[in-house]
């Protein structure tokens, strides 16, 4: 029963392969049963014909030209049988094709669809990331181990129905002792499975840690820390960890599928042994035998090994698919798909009131009950110490998580009630981890605003906006220059170069509410000022909501609210704050003392 619940995943799976390419996975049915029987009962029969044929000769003194009929026959059946095999990796290719065609671009569809609590959450990006990675080749694995039970079924059949013929309790005994051995095979694969699920938390460490030793990423903090040493260690460790897991794995694993075959060794031995009897006696040619025994050996192979290899992986499927099905029923974010509205709406306000706001992993409440009002053509500063919640509100703001208590009101309707195209097209934001992406400088900028019209007046625009301008100078192909090093002609930025390249995407966004996320964390103090300067003067009129650290560029805004724990501490301009003497006036002093 718990078998063929098992085997009903599996041909779940077997089902998604024929639906993706059902003529090649006929075809190759067919071509596996040809296969199948010729190199069985059509081998045994051939076999047997040829040395009955060659002993007749030998002892009767028959003419020695009978033997070309049964050797044709022979070398016939193996042409056939390497023909078939030719045919079945070519449409093994096709299949492998139609179902890469198929599935990727739906896996990749779903993930790019899925709600953002799943994307930051630790279990569920474990299991996009299981799922991502492994579906085309674990469907691919599931056909193969389908097909490969065929292949031995029809071997079974066709050598028990010969040998069944002539020795039936042999026949019976090979029967029996198979049925334990599909059972063990498929414990086996249970295990292997959920023993290579636990052991990928070790390989992600240990891939981390590589990256850590060997990556561009850290090279000057590890030459200066001197770290290498240490985290070889740490790698070290884990990957050790990681193996000795997996050695005791694999070797009660091959204890359990090895052991049975074993048997099965022996018991074949015992049928070869009993069938002489009837060879001796005339009951049984000795072609017959001969071909038998050569099936035999070919059934051996294929029960001991192949058909275990086949059923644990048909078992690994099972639990493959229930994480498959599971990854199919994450929430999906309606209209993630959707690009931003071509016109965005005509903001007046944005409103919190009475927000609280706990991540989905976890119970400690980041936001509690939070109320502020933004209105159209202001600058406003989130202030605050780290941890505050300030990030978490822009979350909120631009709807990526949805499931807080309270009301967020965009002029004046609830913000769960707008369509995913319409808040794209309200907010433009760069985080402090902005990304950085190796395309060209242009198409970097630009994806700030894919529908936008007169895009490359805006670019330069944008470019000069930014300070880019003398950057875009020493690019070699202008801004159709690659960023990055993934090419051999791209060309790197330095860390703050990079940063203005996130600010020029945001500039060239239409959205008429900019959020700005220590926007300038990267750039040298002068740059930063003359920055902010022109920020200023662009941003006039236009509703932004800068968070930093660096008090000294905030001061301008028309409100400063600072955060703390979740909540409104304070809330004013510079200078209201400065004389309520307040934790805003505290931060402030303590920065100023810096510099005097
Ligand atoms: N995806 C998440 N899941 C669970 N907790 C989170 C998640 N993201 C942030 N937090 C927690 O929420 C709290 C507020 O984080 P947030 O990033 O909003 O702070 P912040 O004020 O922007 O801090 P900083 O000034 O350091 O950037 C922190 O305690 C953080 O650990």
């Amino acid at each position: 029963m718990i078998f063929l619940k098992k085997l009903h995943n599996g041909f779940y799976a077997l089902n998604m392969t024929f639906q993706a390419s059902p003529l090649s996975a006929i075809l190759y049915v067919i071509l596996i049963i040809i296969e199948a029987l010729s190199s069985t009962a059509g081998m045994t029969l051939a076999t047997a014909d040829f040395v009955n044929t060659a002993t007749e000769i030998l002892l009767r003194g028959f003419s020695k030209y009978l033997i070309y009929k049964p050797l044709i026959n022979l070398l016939l059946l193996l042409g056939i049988i390497n023909t078939v095999g030719t045919f079945i990796s070519l449409t093994r290719s096709s299949i492998k094709r139609n179902i890469q065609c198929k599935f990727s671009p739906m896996i990749t569809k779903k993930l790019s669809s899925l709600e953002f609590k799943h994307i930051e959450s630790k279990d569920s990006w474990e299991l996009i990331s299981r799922v991502s990675d492994n579906t085309i080749t674990l469907l691919m694995e599931v056909y193969d181990a389908f097909m490969s039970l065929l292949k031995i079924i029809i071997y079974i059949i066709s050598v028990l129905g010969i040998i069944m013929a002539y020795v039936w309790w042999a026949a019976i005994l090979i029967f029996l002792f198979s049925a334990p051995l599909m059972w063990l095979s498929v414990r086996a694969g249970r295990r292997n499975y959920q023993a290579t699920k636990e052991s990928e938390v070790y390989n992600r460490r240990v891939k981390y840690l590589e990256d850590v030793i060997t990556g561009k990423g850290n090279i000057e903090e590890r030459t200066l820390f001197g770290y290498g040493n240490y985290v070889s260690d740490k790698w070290q460790e884990q990957y050790e960890k990681g193996r000795k897991y997996r050695l005791k794995v694999s070797a009660r694993h091959l204890l359990l599928t090895r052991g049975s075959s074993l048997g099965l060794n022996v018991i074949i031995v015992l049928v070869a042994l009993t069938l002489i009897n009837p060879v001796i006696s005339g009951y049984l040619s000795s072609g017959m035998y001969m071909g038998l025994i050569g099936a035999i050996i070919g059934v051996l192979h294929y029960m001991g090994w192949d058909m275990a290899r086949s059923l644990e992986t048909i078992a690994n499927a099972n639990e493959f698919m229930k994480e498959f099905k599971k990854y199919l029923e994450l929430d999906e974010s309606e209209g993630a798909l959707r690009k931003p509205d071509v016109e965005p709406i005509v903001f007046s306000s944005l409103e919190f009131r009475g927000v609280s706001f706990k991540y989905p992993s976890d119970k400690k409440y980041i936001l509690k009950n939070l109320s502020f009002r933004l209105e159209s053509g202001k600058n406003y500063a989130f202030v605050g110490k780290n941890g505050a919640g300030k990030t978490t509100i822009t979350k909120l703001m631009t709807g990526l998580y949805k499931e807080y208590e309270g009301e967020i009101l965009l002029n004046g309707k609830e913000l769960r009630e707008y369509s995913a195209g319409t808040l794209k097209a309200t907010f433009s934001i760069i985080y402090q981890d902005f990304s950085k992406y190796y395309v060209s400088l242009k198409d970097n900028i630009v994806i700030g605003d894919i529908s936008g019209s007169e895009l490359d007046r805006r670019i330069c625009e944008v470019i000069d906006d930014a300070g880019l301008k003398d950057i875009v100078v020493k690019l070699k192909n202008g801004t159709n220059t690659l960023l990055g090093r993934v090419k051999e002609d791209g060309q790197d930025l330095s860390g703050g170069e990079w940063q203005r390249v996130a600010i020029a995407r945001s500039l060239i966004s239409r959205a008429p509410i900019k959020i700005m996320d220590e926007p300038t964390a990267a750039l040298d103090p002068i740059s930063e000022n003359q920055l902010y300067t022109k920020l200023r003067r662009l941003m006039e009129g236009k509703t932004t909501v800068f968070i930093s650290h660096r008090l000294g560029s905030t001061k301008l805004a028309d409100k400063i609210l600072v955060i703390e724990d979740g909540h409104i501490l304070e809330s004013g301009t510079h200078n209201e704050l400065i004389a309520a003497k307040g934790q805003y006036s505290e931060m402030f002093e303590a920065q100023r003392s810096w510099y005097s």
